[in-house]
């Protein structure tokens, strides 16, 4: 840590930090814990006690906690199943202090130990400084980190009002969210000055980075139905159209070996390219290398830093996630399946439109029937979130950054980010208050993969830099404010 011009207050504040590691590793063991995955339904019930967990956590600080009912969603089986409350918190209301909203999510991606993990998902568990376990980066850590880095603060001197949304259906779209936020605008969220998200990870396994845009994400399913049930493939392979075959060449039709789509006109309304965001690329410092070793992969598309960067965070890209009735077991069993459901996602940059992407994807329909096939198809986009962009001269990044600096001795990356929040566009659409992405997980922390983790170092120096940036934006915003103030009088 850098501490050369570290207050009195600040090396308190991360004397405070150092001391508490085993309490705040010990806090997200017991969150790890909870398998709340929002993703299979039968798992809703550990959301649930999840968000009560969380709420209790906030209610310790000192916080107002209101857990908003947020009803129920249908399944597309038709099952009906209530969704999580969203967690509004509160805590500090001085007119002097900026009010700082976080935003974060304590529901995770499915993980089973026989996928691949070495050790459990659900027991946090510290191998060579990396804490293992499902949500530890995405979004257990963060979300914790900045709790603590509240409750630092509360045993000293609050010098920020905070506001907490705390969900449980990100992984799932975030489903609810947009109305309570358009519910809340003028409530809640109109004293709100800055929004932080800390739902994502840096561009490296070491350097600090900060996000200013992030992809958007259209999800679609692809049902392919013929009779009502399974068919022995002796007694009637070769003389039906099957619907995986159908399937297979519907999701075939999609993106070609090069990773360009093959929708017809889905680039039409990508926005250009300027050159002044070429040269930002070219010096953007990115080793491509560690990259491909943190995927595991031999090789990627592309061959070049700014190739694969643009591709990841300028143009649009589809990958198939799954097909759902499909024999998926170990060994051999000889079925037609009757009915089959693939799913893929379009991440999609600004200036794309969801619902043109919708109707572009109409194109399935036209592969389809070509093949002259009598199944039924039926195609749904049942999730839709946009991609977002910030302006990085707002001064939550002028915060951040010096919060950063001060913390890990370095300037952060100025980076976007190819995977989606889809809170960020809301937040930014609905309050028109500033949004930044703020990570404190790194590049190798294998989101949604096996063996997830955060670092030690991570965790506990993300604790600090927020805590740091508390004391940078209380400062900056009291100087914008004194200069407006003059402004006026003057
Ligand atoms: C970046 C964030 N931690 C995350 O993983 N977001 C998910 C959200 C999503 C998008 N479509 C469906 N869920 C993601 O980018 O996959
Ligand atoms: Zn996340
Ligand atoms: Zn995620």
């Amino acid at each position: 840590m850098s501490s050369s011009s570290s207050s009195e207050l600040e090396l308190e504040i991360f004397q405070y930090i150092d001391g508490h590691q085993s309490d705040f590793i010990k806090d997200l063991k017991e969150w790890v814990a909870v398998q709340s995955d929002s993703v299979q339904p039968d798992l809703r019930k550990e959301v649930i006690r999840m968000m009560v967990l969380a709420a209790d956590r906030l209610a310790a600080l000192g916080a107002t906690v209101n857990s908003v009912n947020l009803g129920s969603h249908q399944l597309p089986n038709g099952q009906d199943l209530p969704l999580p409350p969203v967690i509004l918190g509160e805590l500090g209301k001085d007119p002097q202090n900026p009010t700082v909203c976080f935003y974060g999510h304590v529901d995770v991606q499915p993980a089973k130990k026989e996928d691949g993990w070495k050790t459990d998902p659900y027991t946090l568990t510290e191998i060579n400084g990396n804490l293992y376990g499902r949500g530890a980066t995405d979004n257990k850590g963060p979300v914790l980190a900045w709790i603590n880095a509240v409750e630092t603060f509360r045993a000293l001197k609050l010098v920020v009002n905070f506001k907490f949304v705390i969900e449980g259906m990100e992984e799932a779209g975030s489903l609810g969210l947009e109305k309570l936020l358009e519910e809340e605008n003028q409530c809640f969220f109109s004293d709100v000055d800055y929004i932080v998200i800390s739902d994502n990870v840096w561009l490296s396994n070491k350097k600090p980075a900060l996000t200013y845009g992030s992809r958007g994400n259209a999800c679609f399913l692809v049902e392919v139905e013929c009779g009502g049930k399974d068919l022995h493939s002796g007694t009637f392979g070769g003389i039906i159209h099957e619907p995986l075959t159908d399937l297979i060449a519907l999701l075939d039709s999609l993106v070609d070996p090069t990773g360009h789509i093959q929708i017809p006109g889905i680039y039409d309304s990508v926005a250009a390219l300027t050159e002044e965001e070429r040269k930002l690329y070219e010096s953007i410092e990115f080793d491509l290398e560690e990259h491909k070793k943190n995927s595991g992969v031999k090789k990627f598309l592309y061959g070049t830093k700014e190739e694969i960067l643009l591709h990841l965070w300028r143009y649009p890209s589809l990958s198939i996630h799954g097909i759902e009735g499909a024999f998926h077991e170990p060994g051999i069993k000889t079925v037609i399946p009757s009915k089959v459901i693939g799913k893929f996602s379009i991440r999609q940059v600004p200036h794309m439109d969801l619902s043109v992407v919708k109707r572009q994807v109409r194109h399935l329909e036209g592969v389809f029937s070509r093949r002259n096939s009598p199944n039924k198809l039926k195609v749904s986009m049942p999730l839709g979130a946009k991609p977002w962009l910030a302006d990085v001269n707002d001064p939550l990044y002028k915060a951040a950054r010096r919060a950063i600096k001060k913390v890990f001795g370095e300037d952060p990356d100025f980076i976007r980010d190819g995977s989606t929040v889809p809170v960020a566009r809301m937040f930014q659409t609905i309050t028109q208050k500033s949004v930044i992405m703020f990570p404190i997980g790194a590049a190798d922390d294998g989101e949604h993969s096996q063996n997830e983790k955060i670092s030690r170092h991570n965790y506990i120096e993300g604790t600090k830099v927020f805590a740091a940036f508390f004391l940078e934006i209380s400062k900056l915003h009291r100087h914008l404010h004194e200069t407006s103030n003059m402004e006026i009088k003057n």
